[in-house]
Parts: C-alpha cells; structure tokens; sequence
C-alpha cells in the first residue's frame, strides 16, 4: 500500500467541503505473473461518504488483504470480500489491482475485458461552487474553450438558480448542462429546485441524502429535470431498489463507491436492462483511477457524458502519461490491464509512506 500526496491546481469546493489536494492510497499487487495497480477513491475526511482514506487502509491491512484467497482471479477476490461488510473503496482499490494484474498477465485491456463498445469517450468536467457568479463564468468558459462537451455545476442552497441561469445566459441553450447537490437540499427544497426546471438540465445529481430514496421518489413526482442519483447508489441491488421506486432515472456509476469494476459493470447492465442511461462519475483519480473509469465509460450503456476529465483538470503532474483532451474526448487506454502505470520519478515523489504486506 502506498499513500501519495497530490496537490490540486485548485481548490475545489462541493457542498460538503473544500479539496485543496489529494492523500491518495495506492495498492499494489505482485504476483508470480505479474503485478498490478488499484487506486482507492475514498477522501481524507469521511465527507462525501462513510470511508475515508485512513479507514481504507486499515480496512485492508486487518481485514480485506488477509481475506485474500492465495490463489483467485477477481471474481474470486470479488467472493471473498464480501464477507466484510461496507468499505466498498477498500475493496474496489483492492480487487482492481488484482484485476489489473490478471489482465496484463493475460494481455488484455480493461476496456476488452469490460466490454467496451468504443475507443475514446466524450468527456464531461465537474465545476466546483466559486466565490462569485463572474469567476464561475470565467472557469466555465475555460472548459468549455478546451472542448469539454458537458458542464456540471456543484450547488448547494444559496448557489444553484444563480449560476445556472448565468450560465444559461452566457453559453446559450445548446450547451449541455447538469447540476450535482452531493445530497444539500431535503423535500422542503421541492418547490425552490422545481425552479431549475427552466434551465433544460441534463439533470439533477444527489439532491437528497444519500438512504432519502423514498424522498427521491416523490421529489422526482414534483420537479420535470430527472434526477440522477451518485451517493444513494453502492450496488446493483441499490440500483434496482431505486429504478423500482422511481427514484431516479439515470444513475451516476463510480466503481470506488461500488465496490469495484465488475459491480460497476453489473449496475450498467441492470440500468441498461431498464433504459436507465448510465455516466462515469469521478473521484479526482490520479492516470490509475482515470485509466480504468476511461475503459468503464467505454461500455454501451454510458450513454451521457461522464466525469471524466484531462488529468490536467486536477493535477499539475499526473503520477501517469497524462490524459489529455482530443476535441472533447479521452482515448481508451489499449495496452494489456490498465494500459499504463505511474512513472518512477514522479511517483516517488508523490509518495508519503509505502507498506508492504505479505500474504
Ligand atoms: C471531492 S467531490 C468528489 C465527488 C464528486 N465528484 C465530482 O464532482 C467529479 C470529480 C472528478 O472530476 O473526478 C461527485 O459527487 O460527483
Ligand atoms: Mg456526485
């Protein structure tokens, strides 16, 4: 395991908190064949979710890591874990690097392995909530100038109708626009968020709290902008739940949240079986991270713009070849497993402590 401190060229501001870097926790499997990468997409502080990063890495060094099976793909390490309950970044940062293993063991991409139906994906970027409506413009008109082909806007109560009108005012109608709460607002706000409704969004992301799926629903019966849920969903049997009930009709799929990258796959076929449209959520991944949601957002149900940006967007240097944007969209990563790996230098750099843990 591997902790790397990663400085963001920005601090970046959501309704639960401002990010100003990254303590990324790495791990790394070495087998006889091969060795592998996953990279765990739990923040410092227990924020957006109930894991954390120190959290994931005890959760691995006492739990998740001597549940290893000696010798399992990672549908046998996917078994095994499940014995342990919750730390779904620990175990998804855990199962990839295995996976990532096997695969290049094997000489085969992530995006094969997956399913991919494309080569490169259309990317998205996530706007962080600014001091001021003109410095949020300014931000937006750089992304916008560097091709991305959709905007979401982080809102919180006080910074949602304003924005998004200003937004819509500068950039026209055609633009493709959606909004993220990170669960700010309860059912009192119904009638306030029916006012986004004007605005020709793409889509509300997590307006409620992350278990408020009931509330969902009836939130869903009082405002015309679909709703999206990211927080609510850790599984395909969330998913499910949350289609019956209505609760939202399109779903925002980050494999750290879930679990890993085959319970993200099964999520995409479930929606897809529904006609839910999926995306690729982000978690400010470094090139490891972004590699895999990359090959992910390749997969035919993904079918909106995700949240995957040019590393760029975040990090001044990537641990990783960087991930830049071609005419407003990421290039599949083709090599076997994720198709690229840190650069030595720059991730020793980056590294605060490393541990290693036989089996
Ligand atoms: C620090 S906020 C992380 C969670 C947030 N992620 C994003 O907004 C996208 C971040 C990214 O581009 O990786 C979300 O709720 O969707
Ligand atoms: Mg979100």
């Amino acid at each position: 395991m591997r902790r790397i401190a990663m400085p963001l060229v920005a601090p970046f501001r959501t309704s639960f908190g401002t990010e100003t870097a990254r303590d990324v926790l790495l791990v790394r499997v070495v087998t006889p064949d091969a060795e592998g990468w996953g990279e765990c997409a739990a923040m410092s502080e227990p924020l957006y979710s109930s894991e954390h990063v120190g959290g994931a890495a005890e959760a691995l060094r006492r739990f998740l890591i001597p549940a290893l099976p000696r010798h399992a793909d990672a549908y046998g390490v996917n078994r095994a874990l499940e014995a342990v309950k919750g730390h779904r970044m620990a175990k998804a940062a855990l199962e990839t690097a295995v996976l990532d293993a096997q695969l290049r063991a094997a000489g085969e991409s992530f995006g094969r392995f997956l399913g991919a139906a494309r080569d490169r994906v259309p990317c998205g970027v996530s706007v962080g909530i600014m001091n001021s409506i003109p410095e949020l413009l300014d931000a937006v008109a750089g992304y916008v100038e560097e091709g991305y082909v959709r905007i979401k806007l982080k809102i919180e109560p006080g910074w949602d109708v304003a924005p998004v009108r200003a937004v819509r005012e500068r950039f026209g109608d055609d633009v493709l626009l959606q909004v993220d709460a990170n669960a700010a607002y309860t059912l009192v706000d119904a009638r306030h968020l029916a006012r986004l409704d004007d605005f020709g969004l793409l889509l509300i992301e997590q307006p409620l709290a992350d278990d408020d799926l009931v509330q969902h629903a009836r939130l869903a019966r009082e405002i015309r902008t679909p709703i999206c849920l990211d927080e609510s969903i850790e599984s395909a049997a969330h998913a499910a739940a949350a289609i019956s009930l209505g609760a939202c009709s399109i779903v925002n799929i980050k494999p750290g949240r879930v679990g890993g990258y085959l319970e993200a796959r099964r999520i995409h076929d479930l929606c897809r079986a529904h006609g839910v449209p999926v995306w690729c959520g982000g978690m400010l991944e470094t090139g490891l991270g972004r590699a895999a949601n990359v090959a992910l957002a390749a997969l035919p149900g993904f079918t909106l713009p995700g949240d995957t940006s040019a590393s760029g967007r975040y990090f001044e240097i990537d641990i990783t070849d960087p991930f830049v944007l071609e005419d407003g969209h990421l290039p599949v990563p083709a090599g076997p497993g994720l198709g690229l790996a840190p650069i030595p230098e720059i991730l020793d750099r980056a590294t605060t402590s490393t541990e290693w843990i036989p089996l």
